[in-house]
Parts: C-alpha cells; structure tokens; sequence
C-alpha cells in the first residue's frame, strides 16, 4: 500500500493549476483521487475526466470538477494505473474489467503518466490480456483466437458467476498468449471484429512510468 501511496504522491506533483485530468481506474488511481482531492480542498483547480464508473462515482463523491471528452477532447494529463509494465513500457491493462475507455482517455490526452507499485515491473509481459468482446461476436472471437493457437477464458465474476460485464455493457475476458515477446504484433492481431478493445497499451502512448517503492517513487521517462 505504501508503494501506491508513494507513486500517487509523485504524480500529484506534475499536476498544474488549470489542468483537465483524464482518470483511469483501479486501486492506484483510487489514492490519486483522494490525494487530488485533498489538493483541490486547498485551492488547487482542476477538472477530471473519469474513464471508468467507479473513477467517475469516487471523483464526484469528493467534490471534483467532472467533464467528458465532448467538453474537453485533449486532457492535458491522463494518470492511471496498470498490472503489468514491461521493459519498453509496453502496459497490460484491464485486469480490473477497465480498457477501453482507459485507451480512449489515454490515447486523448496530451501526455500519459501510468502510476504503479514495483511489483507490476517486469522484464516482457506475462500475464493473459484482457479484452472487452461484444456478447453477439462472443462466439467467433472464441474460435478466432483457439485458430490463432491462444486459449480465451471468459472473466468469472464474484462468486465465479459468469459473466463479468464492462462498463460498455460488454463480456471481459483474458487471451492466454504466454510470455508476449512482440505486444505490437499481439495488439494488432487482437483487432478481430468484435473485440472491442483489448488491454495492450503500446508503449508509444506512455510519457512516463511512475514507480511506487517502499522508500519513495521513481519516475521513469522514455
Ligand atoms: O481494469 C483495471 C485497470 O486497467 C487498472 O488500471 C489496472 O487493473 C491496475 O489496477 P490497480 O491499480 O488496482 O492494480
């Protein structure tokens, strides 16, 4: 937790008066809100832009200036989190059911800072990549990726019931491809006709890494 404190912290010092701030999602992000929130109570002005209900529920339930994309198309700063960063800053994302309004806001915004704790570092990418699939393509989005040689689980919910929906009313579930030695070629092959997104964030949208330790936060930059 102290990891999450200390990454939240550091990215509330790139944040400027005037800013719009596009949210992302997630445990991390959730500290961000509250640190931000604690800086708006002192006099700091800003407006976000949440990419998720619950960023969306959490920033109104603590007075922040909530917008979308029609007031303001370009944030000046989008800060999420993310369950896997690897060398290059290529991102996994989604391991929460958030992605696709996460790329969206993400890919929208002026810069991208992704906040996360030491434990989300790693050398290549590793774990299943989520995806948001249209119920009605549910079918041969399964036998697309089965033909691709990867194996597709749908997301099991609270209690194992099946199925996790997204906050776009979609399915979420995970594409097993082992250890991604290429996640540009991975994201461009997952773009099969209803696969509405998937959690691949490819490191030419990040401006920076923002790494929580024990003992304080690194920021990493490309
Ligand atoms: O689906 C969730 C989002 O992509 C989150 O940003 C990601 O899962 C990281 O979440 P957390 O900060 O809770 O580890």
């Amino acid at each position: 937790m102290i990891e999450k404190v200390n990454c939240a912290k550091k990215a509330i010092e790139f944040i400027e008066d005037g800013m719009v701030i596009g949210l992302g999602s997630g445990t991390t992000v959730r500290v961000f809100v509250e640190m931000l929130a604690e800086k708006v109570r002192e006099g700091l002005d800003v407006a976000v832009i949440p990419s998720s209900i619950d960023s969306h529920m959490l920033a109104a339930e603590r007075g922040l200036t909530v917008m979308s994309l029609l007031e303001c198309p370009e944030p000046d700063l989008c800060v999420d989190g993310a369950d896997q960063v690897d060398s290059e800053f290529n991102l996994i994302k989604g391991g929460g059911g958030a992605l696709t309004r996460e790329k969206i806001v993400a890919s929208a915004s002026k810069k991208f800072y992704v906040i996360v704790d030491e434990s989300k570092m790693v050398e290549r990418l590793n774990m299943p990549v989520p995806v948001e699939i249209l119920e009605f393509a549910y079918g041969f989005v399964n036998r697309k990726i089965g033909e691709m040689g990867y194996a597709l689980k749908l997301r099991e919910g609270k209690g194992k019931l099946r199925p996790v929906i997204s906050d776009n009313g979609n399915l979420i579930a995970d594409v097993d491809a082992g250890v991604i030695e290429n996640p540009e070629d991975l994201e461009r092959e997952l773009k099969i006709p209803g696969i509405v997104e998937n959690g691949i964030f490819l490191a030419e949208m990040v401006n920076g890494v923002i790494v929580g330790k024990k003992d304080g936060a690194e920021v990493l930059k490309r």
